[in-house]
């Protein structure tokens, strides 16, 4: 039985695509058995990144390597592992945030898997440490109340969810499209007092609405799942706003490049939308190292646009 209809997906990518589909089929089964199997959510340690790892971070850790090397992974670069593992495959660098949105998992909201692939370079952290505009595929798998996949060949945004009956990944949409225009923002305003001045000033334009300088209403959303937020920004527009501010250890945000920011911009630039560091796009960027992380603002090109003018 196929694990997702192949027909847009490019042959040499076929079995990557595939591999990530039937662990994700794997990790979804986990997942929707919540409290009824193991403690998913239970604390196990701290990764890299000084994130505390909870038990589905390192099992979906786990069962992504344990697929990826025979389906032509060389390089496999993971949020919860310190370095570059070399699997067993030759022609691709596979970076994974295996797990995102973990406060989430115990609370029955939606989480996902992101992945980004580069043809492998010249040795383990060179194929990863290079500008993200050279990423050939990038996607997720969001497990929420359907399970889907959104990924990108850089010919456009494609959805595919999940049919329960027979466990196969359909395609539903082949063009997402991002309006330019935006009514929602997404930003964690717990950290307000800790913002910089260009951040500030965005949302206190927003907040003002109809009233203030930017003439219309806004929403407000915070999910706290990286996934979720793009997957709604995907599929109805909007703008999410994670940058660098005061806290300690904050400077660049909390989002890292390589697992979870390269990714999504690709989806989004591919889809329309624009996203950035605040000022500069991301594809134009490159990480310099494996874990860093980096202001991200992405999603409805105006909002992103407008976003650069504060910043300045
Ligand atoms: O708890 P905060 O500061 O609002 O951060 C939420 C962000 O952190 C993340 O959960 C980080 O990802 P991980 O769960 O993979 O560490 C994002 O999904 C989300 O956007
Ligand atoms: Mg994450
Ligand atoms: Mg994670």
């Amino acid at each position: 039985m196929p694990v997702i209809e192949p027909d847009k997906i490019p042959a040499d990518l076929l079995p990557v695509i595939e591999a990530l589909c039937a662990t994700g089929i794997d990790v979804a089964a986990t997942i929707a058995r919540g409290p009824l199997g193991q403690s998913l959510g239970a604390g196990v340690g701290e990764n890299t990144g000084g994130d505390q790892q909870k038990a589905l971070d390192v099992m979906a850790d786990e069962a992504f390597e344990k697929a990826l090397g025979p389906a032509g992974v060389k390089y496999y670069a993971s949020e919860e592992q310190e370095s570059v593992l070399t699997l067993g495959g030759e022609k691709f660098a596979l970076a994974i945030d295996p797990l995102d949105g973990s406060s989430n998992i115990d609370v029955n909201v939606s989480i996902g898997t992101i992945f980004s692939v580069f043809p492998a370079g010249a040795g383990p952290e060179e194929s990863f440490l290079r500008p993200a505009s050279e990423q050939i595929a990038a996607g997720y798998i969001i497990f929420g109340p359907q399970c889907g996949l959104v990924v990108t060949f850089g010919s456009g945004t494609l959805m595919y969810v999940l049919d329960p009956a027979d466990t196969c990944f359909k395609l539903v949409e082949t063009g997402l499209s991002i309006p330019a225009s935006a009514k929602e923002y997404a930003i964690n305003a717990g950290y307000r007092r800790h913002w910089p001045d260009y951040v500030r000033s965005y949302v206190e334009q927003a907040e003002a609405g109809k009233d203030g300088p930017r003439g219309k209403d806004f929403g407000f959303r915070w999910v706290a799942s990286l996934v979720a937020e793009t997957h709604r920004i995907l599929s109805r527009g909007g703008v999410f706003l994670y940058t660098g501010d005061a806290r300690p250890a904050y400077a660049r945000g909390r989002l890292r490049m390589v697992y979870e920011v390269a990714p999504m911009a690709f989806l989004v630039e591919q889809a329309g939308g624009k996203a950035t560091n605040g000022k500069d796009p991301i594809l134009s960027l490159s990480a310099t190292e494996l874990h860093q992380k980096i202001p991200f603002v992405f999603g409805a090109a105006e909002e992103v646009d407008h976003v650069a003018g504060l910043h300045g």
